[in-house]
């Protein structure tokens, strides 16, 4: 599904938290939104959520998303939140079985196919042998895994990914994203994600797109986007940018140079 966003403005309580963002992710590509802590990145998550109001057009596939019928926009959109809410009691199988919802009929209960694809979610997210506990009983990282697999459960066509990897160790991290890319690569899903760790971004996502204060400040490839001066500018950070053995951007923290070395 093509996203389109054109001159988007979203916030609170009539007070803009993101605005002017204009920005086309066509079918199969991933987009991550990055910038500094309140810049704006879940609000605009939100908004094509349809969970925060908006101006400006936001379309899928031509469609406006708030024309669309909710059950329609259910099918369309997935949206793992930065912070769910657990339903504490429910078993790991349950809560990802939720993600079946909008494929059943009114009333309906979920059938073979549906468990099947629950079934091979939870083996990719390494989550088959907890299938059973309680999501209350989880670790962290373990629940964030649950609420990624309800959330792909869902098969949409639009997968909106708030910190997907937080609280995930490195190779659960990349075993996630390695899914969500291999669902982009076979099914054309598009995959707009939010993400903190820039040299992740960089390895995923085809563009990035910089918000700082709620603006829209620079968009492009990785190598276009993850330079050191712009990352000083809006993170206030200074940062070495060095590149992997396939040609990625490294993001590196630097110690600023005015500090003199230990012992010295
Ligand atoms: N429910 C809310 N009500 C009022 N203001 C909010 C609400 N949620 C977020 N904000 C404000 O909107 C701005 C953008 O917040 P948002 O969560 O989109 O930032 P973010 O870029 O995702 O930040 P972070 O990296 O810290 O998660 C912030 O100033 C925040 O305080």
């Amino acid at each position: 599904m093509t996203l389109e966003l054109r001159d988007v403005t979203a916030g609170y309580g009539g007070r803009p938290a993101v605005s002017g963002v204009s920005v086309e992710v066509p079918a199969g590509s991933w987009l991550a939104v990055i910038g500094p802590n309140g810049a704006g990145k879940s609000t605009l998550l939100k908004s094509i959520a349809g969970l925060v109001p908006s101006q400006g057009a936001i379309t899928l596939n031509g469609l406006t998303t708030s024309s669309m019928a909710a059950r329609d926009r259910a099918r369309a959109i997935g949206y793992a939140p930065q912070t769910p809410l657990i339903p504490e009691g429910l078993s790991v199988t349950d809560y990802v079985l939720l993600g079946r919802t909008p494929h059943l009929a009114t009333l309906a209960r979920e059938g073979p196919r549906d468990l099947a694809v629950v079934t091979q979610v939870l083996a990719r997210l390494d989550l088959a042998s907890l299938a059973g506990r309680r999501l209350r009983t989880l670790s962290g990282g373990e629940r964030q895994r649950a609420v990624l697999a309800r959330v792909l459960a869902q098969q949409a066509g639009l997968l909106l990914l708030d910190e997907p990897t937080t609280g995930l160790d490195i190779g659960h991290a990349q075993a996630l994203l390695e899914l969500v890319d291999r669902l982009r690569a076979e099914d054309g899903t598009t995959v707009v994600s939010t993400l903190h760790d820039l040299t992740l971004a960089a390895q995923y996502a085809d563009r990035l797109l910089l918000l700082d204060a709620g603006t829209p400040v620079a968009a492009g490839t990785p190598h276009e986007v993850l330079r050191a001066d712009l990352i000083a500018q809006h993170y206030d950070a200074t940062v070495e940018v060095l590149s992997t053995g396939q040609g990625h951007p490294v993001v590196v923290p630097a110690r600023p140079v005015t500090h003199s070395a230990h012992g010295e």
